[in-house]
């Protein structure tokens, strides 16, 4: 699981963290209850925020536009399936025995670090100390050990640790040996206590163990995607860096199941000219070291990205993070070098967004071949395979095993039928591994029913035959774009946040409208029983167009006012005055960015917003066809 990216938030200097935090969006993040620390009454946790009322507004919105994105978009199936998995899952998909950091401990205080962070803050620190004086053959050395801590195991991350003296940091105290830590959360299940669970460390594999009665859902064809969205659950050994690397947090998944002999996309079309920021292997480790623009078109012509279909996740996450509101030169798809990669993926890119914590992955993109299919078939004895049926009958050489009852319930009695069913549905990768031992002329050890059974020939007859094939079973490649919604939002927030340049104590975010918290904001001008009354029924117009909203009638200044407002994104702010009442009937409409005003009919207002918010007027439009108020009172607080 470790990633550039992740190291690149973990190693981030102290400075730049402490200038996000002390200044900027941080600041105003916490003030304004976007997100806050869990328990902070009790002292909180790490690696635990709270969303608080305009963070879960945006977090619905982000999560609302996926679903409209991808789920509505591709017709996915979407699933909700529990957190809590039992240990026979994870078992299988690799997580109770792989999804480990290696940890390391203070020798005095017993805190605990990532021992990868540490030997990449040190070689860096070394690196970069004008006083080290690296001779040039050590300067190399230390420069090949930092490009491979990923590929370094226990023993190894503890030999280059030692090498370079790293200590704890902070205190310089010794630190232990580079010992496995598992990341996931274990429990149990039931009143006895008897059935290890886990918190899912991912939403992934509750599709997978889905995949039989989904692609039965989907009338057995290929493609299809089914998607997720839900908690997902890491006991992250150092978290920090505020929403991005927590212990608990939301992911959107889709698993995308394809045929392998055909990867290509029916919708490439639609994304083969859109052109983000590819950081390809080569561009990686070339001498430049940036990423390049080029069209997802070429990059399948070029053989850069793998296939189609990873192509156009990656063209739909583009378009997505840009949509609400990810710079798009701050953007940049990392390609996994070899040695990064899992050895059954065929290609694996993350979506990274640069905010001050250096570039972050927010979404990864994985073409993960068969692997998890199968790991799942093995361990549940459950075929998890599609079939497709020819164009045309093929006459091919396939495997007929032919297991011989008499002899296994001879052999075996009562415990040989799990046995003759599993021999019953062998695949042909099974079959032709079977096969293999035979050959060699030793017996084959097949699983079934929880136990280990040799078989030998006498019990399985194998042939190689022709035969008229009018289709064939196989197990589907799957391509998983997985999100990350909390760092997205994030790295948006960072995106978003500027300061006025009128007034630098100002703080605005730019949300996108379909993403902020609160599409509205009324004011009576000055608290008036009729001018509070006026803004309440604009405010039900504008709930009754689905347009969340609020009304502040607490009589601050109206620059005050706008201010708030600005600080928590909300892009219209409508104020009822006295015109409202004894005049037209007109109110003042003003734009968060541009803060420019136009006077609006009171009773327009809420389906112009609408229209606003959805798009289908632009501001522009909006200040050519109104006539503009003055913004005597913008300045004056
Ligand atoms: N601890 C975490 N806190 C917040 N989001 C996370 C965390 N771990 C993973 N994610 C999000 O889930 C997405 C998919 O998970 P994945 O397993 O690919 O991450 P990962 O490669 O383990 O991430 P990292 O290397 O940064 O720990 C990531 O791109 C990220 O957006």
């Amino acid at each position: 699981m470790a990633s550039a990216a992740k190291a690149a938030v973990e190693a981030v200097q102290d400075g730049v963290k402490k200038l996000a935090v002390k200044e900027g969006s941080t600041n105003v993040l916490e003030r304004r209850l976007f997100f806050i620390p869990s328990f902070k009454i009790y002292g909180s946790v790490a690696g635990f925020y709270d969303f608080g009322p305009p963070g879960c507004a945006i977090k619905q919105n982000v999560t609302q536009l996926w679903r409209q994105h991808f789920i509505l978009e591709e017709s996915m199936l979407e699933v909700e399936c529990p957190a809590v998995t039992p240990e026979a899952v994870l078992k299988a998909s690799g997580h109770v025995d792989r999804f480990t950091d290696f940890m390391v401990t203070d020798a005095k205080t017993g805190d605990c670090h990532r021992a990868d962070h540490l030997l990449k803050a040190a070689l860096e620190a070394l690196l970069e100390d004008p006083k080290a004086g690296l001779m040039p053959e050590k300067k190399s050395e230390a420069e090949d050990v930092l490009a491979r801590i990923d590929e370094l195991d226990g023993p190894g991350l503890g030999a280059a640790l030692t090498k370079y003296g790293v200590k704890a940091p902070e205190t310089k105290n010794d630190i232990s040996a580079p010992f496995p830590f598992n990341l996931m959360f274990k429990t149990s299940i039931g009143p006895k206590g008897d059935t290890v669970g886990y918190l899912r460390p991912e939403t992934a594999q509750g599709i997978f163990v889905n995949f039989k009665d989904l692609l039965y859902y989907n009338g057995g064809k290929l493609p299809f995607a089914a998607a997720q969205i839900g908690q997902s659950y890491r006991n992250e050994i150092s978290p920090r860096a505020g929403l991005l690397r927590v212990r608990e947090f939301t992911q959107a998944e889709i698993e995308h199941f394809v045929n392998p002999d055909d990867k290509d996309h029916p919708k490439f079309a639609s994304v083969q000219d859109v052109t983000p920021l590819l950081f390809s292997c080569a561009l990686q480790t070339n001498e430049a070291k940036r990423p390049e623009a080029m069209s997802l078109g070429d990059a399948v012509a070029q053989k850069i990205i793998a296939n189609q279909t990873l192509a156009y996740f990656i063209g739909r996450t583009y378009l997505f993070l840009v949509g609400i509101g990810i710079a798009s030169e701050r953007l940049r798809f990392r390609q996994h070098l070899p040695n990064e990669m899992a050895h059954y993926a065929e290609d694996c890119w993350d979506a990274e967004v640069e905010c001050s914590y250096g570039w972050v992955e927010c979404v990864g993109l994985a073409d993960r071949s068969a692997y998890d299919l199968r790991a799942h078939s093995a361990a549940s004895k459950t075929p998890l395979e599609a079939y497709e049926k020819f164009a045309e009958p093929r006459y091919e050489q396939v495997l007929v095993a032919k297991p011989n009852k008499a002899a296994i319930g001879k052999q075996f009695k009562k415990e040989g039928k799990p046995l003759q069913e599993s021999l019953d549905a062998l695949t042909q990768e099974d079959a032709a591994c079977i096969k293999k031992s035979f050959d060699e002329g030793k017996p084959a050890t097949v699983s079934a029913g929880g136990r280990d059974f040799e078989v030998t020939p006498a019990l399985l007859d194998i042939k190689q035959e022709e035969q008229k094939l009018s289709g064939r079973k196989f197990t589907p490649s799957v391509i998983e774009p997985s999100f990350g919604i909390g760092r997205i939002i994030y790295c948006m927030f960072e995106h978003a946040y500027y300061a006025r340049e009128s007034n630098e104590d100002k703080s605005v975010f730019r949300f996108k409208a379909a993403v902020a918290p609160l599409k509205a904001a009324v004011f009576p001008l000055v608290q008036q029983p009729e001018l509070n009354a006026t803004a309440r029924s604009i405010s039900a117009a504008l709930t009754r167009a689905g347009l969340a909203n609020t009304v502040d009638t607490t009589g601050t200044t109206i620059g005050k006012r706008y201010a708030r407002t600005d600080e928590l994104g909300v892009p219209y702010d409508i104020t009822v005055d006295r015109t409202t009442i004894d005049g037209d009937g007109s109110v003042t409409l003003r734009e968060r960015d541009t803060t420019a005003q136009v006077r609006v009919h009171q009773d327009a207002v809420a389906e112009l917003v609408q229209q606003l918010v959805t798009g289908a007027v632009t501001w522009q439009m909006v200040l050519d066809t109104h006539p503009a108020q003055q913004p005597a009172a913008e300045d004056n607080t």
